[in-house]
């Protein structure tokens, strides 16, 4: 692996936030099974074995689930099993012992919105907060349920509130994960999963991508000369111009400091050589403003097509070799990479 693949985070913003709700859930079914294990013995202490029995078998089933899918995704069906085991409990237990059930209502309301995401968290509290209701209301004074019931609603609606804000956080933390905050353009999280679905779908279906490595000239210079806070406002020009040149569809990543990736899906080699051209004319035609002064700025530019049977790891080589010659051939020029990965020799 050459320079530009090594930088790479191979983990996006979505494997992180996954992770995160597998550590939730599976703390939940380790914490469900330890609680239901200890009330178990309470249960057989006191001699209630049917309740106790039902217990023992949820408790030890919560265990080896939360055992079995350690690290993992726990599937749907075992977490809705977690939930409906769990209810059937709680309702078994208003019936039997009266008031002391409904303390479990809750926490069992609360836990929804946690082992599933939005809508799902929510629709399962719902119905969780119907089946309490009606069990309560068959099973206590008719002055007491209501207050149960008004109590469940009111978590139901706060659950609800509070998944619908944690989901927006989740929308607002994806797009900051993925997002340079000097530039706005997305930063290299992403990198990895956009070239391996454009290598992938090349593979599959033969569709075409090709990406350009772009990296401005002598930025060191510009920075010791004017100093690095004029230099911030070069980069975000360089990214603003860079996009107005760009289609919707095309990708631009800030993956260094001055350095620039760009993932034009369906394109191929000729196309991504006259967007390169674009790229380089719209930086050094215009020279770039300051409050009281403007600088010529110039870019280097390597361009690769994606090739049979090469990795995203040899694509993305290709083009950054291509890019180092056009810094080694004097700069401000864009260069085509050879089809071969390890085969530095380029044709322009
Ligand atoms: N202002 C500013 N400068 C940055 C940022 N990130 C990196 N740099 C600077 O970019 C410069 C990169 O220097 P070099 O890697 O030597 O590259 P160069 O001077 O552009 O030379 P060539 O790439 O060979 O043309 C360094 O001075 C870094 O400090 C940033 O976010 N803001």
């Amino acid at each position: 692996m050459q320079r530009i693949a090594k930088k790479l985070s191979t983990e996006s913003a979505d494997d992180l936030l996954q992770k995160f709700k597998i550590k939730v859930t599976g703390n939940i079914m380790w914490a469900g099974g330890i609680t239901v294990l200890l009330l178990t013995v309470a249960q057989l202490l006191i001699g209630n074995t049917a309740q106790g029995s039902v217990m023992l078998v949820a408790g030890v089933f919560f265990i080896g689930m939360a055992w079995r899918y350690h690290g993992r995704r726990i599937p749907i069906i075992i977490r809705l099993s977690f939930i409906g085991l769990l209810s059937a409990i709680t309702a078994m237990s208003i019936v039997l012992n009266s008031y002391i059930g409904v303390y479990w209502t809750y926490p069992l309301l609360v836990a929804c919105f946690f082992l599933f995401s939005g809508r799902q968290g929510i629709g399962a509290a719902a119905v969780l907060t119907l089946l309490f209701s009606t069990v309560v209301f068959v099973s206590l004074p008719l002055n007491d349920s209501w207050r149960v019931c008004a109590s469940l609603a009111i978590i139901l609606v706060l659950g609800a509130v509070f998944a619908v804000l944690l989901e927006q956080l989740q929308q607002l933390l994806r797009k900051l994960v993925v997002t340079d905050t000097l530039t706005g353009v997305q930063n290299r999280h992403l990198v990895t999963q956009v070239l391996e679905e454009a290598s992938y779908r090349f593979a599959r279906y033969r569709r075409p991508s090709s990406i350009i490595m772009a990296d401005l000239d002598h930025f060191k210079k510009l920075n010791d000369a004017h100093g690095h806070l004029f230099g911030d406002q070069i980069l975000k020009q360089v990214a603003e111009r860079m996009r107005s040149v760009l289609r919707q569809n095309d990708q631009l990543f800030r993956v260094g400091g001055e350095e620039f990736l760009i993932v034009l899906a369906e394109a191929q080699l000729s196309d991504a050589l006259r967007v390169a051209d674009k790229l380089k004319n719209t930086i050094s035609q215009t020279p770039f403003r300051g409050k009281t002064t403007q600088v010529e700025v110039t870019l280097s530019l390597g361009v690769a097509e994606v090739v049979k049977d090469q990795s995203w790891v040899e694509w993305l080589n290709r083009a950054d070799t291509a890019l180092l010659e056009a810094k080694r051939k004097g700069r401000n020029q864009v260069r085509k990479a050879s089809s071969v990965s390890r085969d530095a020799s380029l044709q322009l």
